[in-house]
């Protein structure tokens, strides 16, 4: 069976295993289980129609006698390109916007109060040009579905023509509320952003919604515990992890990471990446010894939802297009919060000493030899 082929390790689980054994695997493996969200049927027949998957669970947290639940609905968009990645550009980007459309009417459909997308998500891997047209579309769903719309697009600024790699984040009223720009670009493999985008200077930014106080940690950012660190820092109760990256890149990594950056921070965490394999003309190579190629691999969805305590979502399809929809109650974080207290056991200031002395020229390693 092909990397392509395999649908999910859940699924996998659930056949293979011994119906007395599986729910125990699962709670060592996902944590507490999310309970299934009902979906409405409207819901679930467009998803079908429109031929993708669509899945919702619910994060649970304790009744408390002084605050009411703090519920709120996320969705999670992944998807391949429709186009090929030699299609005239408008074309391409246009049945992007369709596809992403009415997978986003669905979401209208399930209650949806804030939807992500993939990183980049209007265009191929190697198309990168500014979206204006892509921020607008973004502002027209987030006003006519009431719905807080984090963006990720290709940013290019001002008298320089500088690129970035930003998500935009766009308030339920329509309103540009900010951006997030990518604070650490990759130089592994096949992606290469460093020939083309700046490192992010937006610092750890929250932005203050309706439904919650959300961040966006860009792809390559969720391999650094101290980029997760700093959105907690700021506020951030659910942060956004749009990606894209390949199986055989960092798959293994991929249910660690977010799902880690949960449990240290007292926050949710959101992974999202998108799915298919993008074919291009033109051969490359990345000067890593790889013979030259024409697709960066297969990029693997399974897109999920992490809580503060340590549970997971069940993820989406390795293969398909897909929605998550997640119900979280926000009061979790502070549940777990004072029950595990890392923040408030965290040796922030003695970190931030030591690290200040380890990145001055002259730094000693404490290291004690015999
Ligand atoms: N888009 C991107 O940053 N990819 C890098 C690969 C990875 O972080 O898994």
């Amino acid at each position: 069976m092909s990397a392509c082929e395999f649908e999910s390790l859940e699924e996998s689980l659930e056949s293979h295993l011994p119906e007395a054994e599986l729910s125990e695997v699962k709670r060592i493996l996902f944590g507490k289980e999310t309970q299934k969200l009902d979906l409405p049927s409207c819901a679930v027949s467009a998803a079908s129609e429109r031929d993708f998957e669509l899945k919702g669970f619910r994060f649970e947290a304790a009744q408390e006698q002084l605050r009411p639940p703090r519920r709120v609905r996320v969705g999670l968009i992944q998807n391949r390109i429709v186009l090929p990645t030699d299609a005239p550009i408008l074309d391409q980007i246009n049945a992007m916007h369709s596809r992403v459309g009415e997978m986003v009417e669905v979401a209208a459909m399930c209650g949806v109060n804030i939807v992500c997308f993939q990183e980049t998500w209007s265009e191929s891997t190697n198309l990168y040009v500014c979206r204006s047209a892509t921020l607008c579309f973004a502002a027209v769903l987030a006003k006519k579905y009431n719905m807080v719309v984090v963006s990720p697009i290709l940013e290019r600024e001002g008298l320089h023509s500088t690129l970035w790699n930003t998500a935009v984040v766009i308030s339920n009223s329509g309103h540009v509320l900010g951006k997030s720009r990518k604070n650490h670009i990759p130089r592994i493999g096949d992606f290469n952003e460093s020939t083309y985008y700046m490192e992010g200077d937006t610092g750890h930014t929250v932005f203050q919604t309706q439904f919650g106080n959300i961040a966006v940690n860009i792809c390559y950012g969720r391999h650094h515990p101290l980029n997760w660190l700093m959105y907690s820092m700021n506020g951030a109760e659910i942060i956004f992890n749009p990606s894209a990256t390949v199986g055989a890149l960092s798959e293994p990594m991929w249910s660690i990471e977010a799902r880690n950056a949960a449990i240290a921070h007292h926050c949710f965490t959101c992974a999202i990446n998108r799915v298919g394999t993008e074919h291009f003309k033109s051969e490359f190579t990345s000067g890593d010894g790889k013979k030259a190629h024409h697709d960066f691999g297969h990029f693997y969805g399974s897109s999920y939802a992490a809580a503060p305590d340590g549970s997971r979502s069940p993820g989406l399809s390795r293969t398909r297009d897909g929605l998550l929809v997640v119900e979280m109650d926000l009061n979790l974080n502070r549940q777990i919060s004072d029950k595990w207290s890392f923040k408030m056991t965290g040796r922030y200031s003695e970190y931030a000493e030591e690290l200040t002395k380890s990145v001055r020229p002259g730094f000693k390693p404490n290291i004690v030899k015999e």
